[in-house]
């Protein structure tokens, strides 16, 4: 699986080019982050990759993804469902029997730290326990690409580095994961960086240190 940008540029009307012309080749395996201030076209630049915006220059190609999983930077979920509701839904439309869905959707929950809050309406979770619910959404019927807005910006640090280890976890599972984020740890914990601020923006390995993060149960073997 593969996805790959050639020359790849978008502005929107009446607005100069976000970012200069990218040509990245994202692989299974890999977590990208992608950096720059605010405004510099972070998330445009995941909407380009989903398709969700068509590009004003260059192509995106995306070779055997058929899945792609999408976590935006505000939380969104159904006020008076409950938290466990809106991991089952998807499972139940991916064709997943009740109580198969209903087991997987508890171990991501537990995966996120939300076991606790299963039950409470969506409309009662805090900032964080919403984010994360919104990860344990995206992750349940297992993307071939996950685009994650701003995965750690309402998260304390012990959280915010649980979650990092959940999407180090799921992209060695076999999935590409791209991270928009301003947050050092979180860029820190990803394979590659590509920094929108560069004069020439490219998609650069680096080390990774090893991140406390929960079990990875739950992320590894998905269909
Ligand atoms: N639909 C749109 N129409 C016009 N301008 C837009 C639209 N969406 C985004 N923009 C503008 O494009 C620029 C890039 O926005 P984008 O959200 O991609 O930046 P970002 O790097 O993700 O920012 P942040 O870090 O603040 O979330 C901003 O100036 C924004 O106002």
């Amino acid at each position: 699986m593969r996805v790959s940008t050639r020359g790849l540029s978008h502005h929107f009307p009446g607005a100069p080019a976000l970012f200069p012309p990218l040509d990245l080749d994202l692989v299974a395996g890999q977590l990208v982050a992608v950096c720059g201030p605010s405004g510099c076209g972070k998330s445009t630049l995941l909407s380009l990759l989903a398709g969700w915006v068509t590009p004003a220059s260059g192509r995106v190609e995306r070779d055997g993804v058929r899945r792609i999983g999408w976590v935006f930077q505000s939380p969104h979920g159904v006020s008076g469902r409950t938290a466990i509701d809106h991991v089952v839904l998807p499972l139940l439309a991916a064709g997943h029997r009740r109580v198969a869905a209903e087991s997987r959707a508890l171990g991501l929950l537990a995966l996120f730290g939300l076991d606790q809050v299963a039950g409470r309406p969506f409309r009662a979770l805090s900032g964080g326990e919403a984010q994360r619910l919104m990860l344990a959404r995206a992750v349940a019927t297992g993307p071939d690409l996950l685009l994650v807005d701003e995965p750690t910006a309402q998260l304390d640090l012990a959280t915010a580095r649980s979650v990092s280890g959940t999407l180090v976890h799921l992209a060695q599972a076999g999935s590409v994961v791209v991270v928009a984020t301003h947050d050092p740890g979180a860029r820190r914990a990803c394979s590659h960086v590509v920094d929108l601020a560069e004069q020439a923006p490219r998609l650069v390995e680096q080390p990774v240190p090893a991140v406390a993060g929960r079990s990875s149960a739950g992320v590894e073997g998905q269909e």
